[in-house]
């Protein structure tokens, strides 16, 4: 397996137009793509990730539908980007090879196929198909707390083998603390570093996703995701520009250090007349040190938009407890009925995203 490619010392990956979508209830719009990503693609950045939150295939009553289909908005971005990559997420069971194939024909060149940190077998096919359209890949091993290192590095192994490039520890709850984040990247590195680089996604829900970043760097991870303003699920994603500038700080080599365009493209996210950015910094008052996918808040309404009667915390915290993972947001209607019936409140009603009302 041929590893991509590393011009510098490490790529910062940047995801706020697709785990971003998350907290922008999937309505990303094309001029928010293209501004986006001239200013990302301007700043240097090598990849950039559009998509649905939940990938390919994400626009869905159970996901959340989305204002404009994933094959025009990866249109948009590749068409805008002069030096960047333009990559989608691919979910096994949400979206399908013939979703890739379709988003390979709008010129996205990087696939990041994800599965839960136990369940690679289900992406095989999926690298080789990527492979054989001839994009480079990326696998997500999600919710990586959720498992050891030694069994982490074996679902590498076999994402390695069938085609993926870039093996990721994904810290999708924002759960791990440093030893533990190092310890995943060591065995990664043991086991699958002379044949894939290793990549790292981190959430902000204990804030450590920039001091994992950092031990994941020193670690020999190569491919680190960040996304602007932290703009992601839950409490969201390592911040982009502050790994930029970190990394700069350190002196370690990446494309996306001119401060003053990442600044640019943070200030249209986050800025003094940016209203998105704040819904993302309120949804950072559900940080919790519980390990719920991160994916959940959006679903359990942190917004106000549901009328549980067990809160939005509640909620991501019981599902974690049950050992709900990512995929499953659509069963955070039953967790908030039996959190309902356990505590003896009833339910006064239930709204699944704004989108239906189960009474
Ligand atoms: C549904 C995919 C998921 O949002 C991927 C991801 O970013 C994560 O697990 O953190
Ligand atoms: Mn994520």
């Amino acid at each position: 397996m041929t590893r991509p490619e590393l011009r510098d010392d490490v790529r910062i990956v940047d995801t706020t137009l697709r785990d971003g979508s998350h907290a922008q209830s999937h309505q990303f719009t094309e001029s928010q793509v293209r501004d986006t990503v001239r200013a990302l693609d301007g700043a240097g950045v090598e990849v950039i990730e559009v998509t649905h939150g939940d990938g390919l295939g994400g626009s869905t009553f159970n996901y959340g539908f989305s204002r404009i289909s994933d094959l025009e908005l990866v249109q948009v971005a590749a068409d805008t980007a002069e030096q960047a990559k333009i990559a989608v997420l691919l979910v096994p069971g949400i979206g399908t090879a013939d979703d890739l194939r379709k988003a390979a024909d709008r010129g996205a060149e990087v696939v990041r196929i994800a599965t839960h940190c136990t369940e690679a077998d289900v992406s095989l096919q999926h690298f080789e198909i990527a492979r054989d359209l001839g994009m480079q890949t990326c696998g997500f091993l999600m919710m990586a707390h959720r498992t050891t290192p030694e069994e982490l590095a074996r679902q590498a192994r076999l994402m390695v083998d069938a085609g993926c490039q870039v093996p990721y520890v994904t810290d999708s709850a924002g759960a791990l603390l440093m030893h533990e984040a190092k310890d995943r990247f060591d065995a990664l590195i043991t086991e699958v570093g002379d044949d894939a680089w290793v990549g790292y996604h981190g959430h902000q829900n204990m804030s450590l996703g920039v001091a994992n970043s950092v031990i994941a760097y020193e670690a020999g991870v190569r491919y680190i995701d960040g996304s602007l303003c932290a703009l992601g699920a839950g409490s969201g994603n390592s911040p982009t520009e502050l790994l930029a500038a970190i990394f700069d700080r350190m002196n370690i080599r990446d494309r996306a250090r001119r401060d003053g365009d990442i600044g640019c493209s943070r200030d249209s996210w986050c800025g003094p007349t940016s209203t998105v950015g704040r819904k993302s910094i309120g949804m950072r008052s559900c940080r919790v040190g519980s390990a719920w996918y991160s994916s959940f808040l959006l679903h359990a309404g942190d917004r106000g938009r549901p009328v549980w009667r067990s809160g939005a915390r509640e909620s991501c915290v019981a599902a974690a407890n049950w050992g709900y993972v990512g995929g499953q947001e659509d069963m955070i209607i039953d967790v908030a009925i039996q959190l309902a019936k356990v505590s003896g409140h009833g339910i006064r009603a239930v709204c699944f995203s704004g989108r239906g009302l189960i009474a």
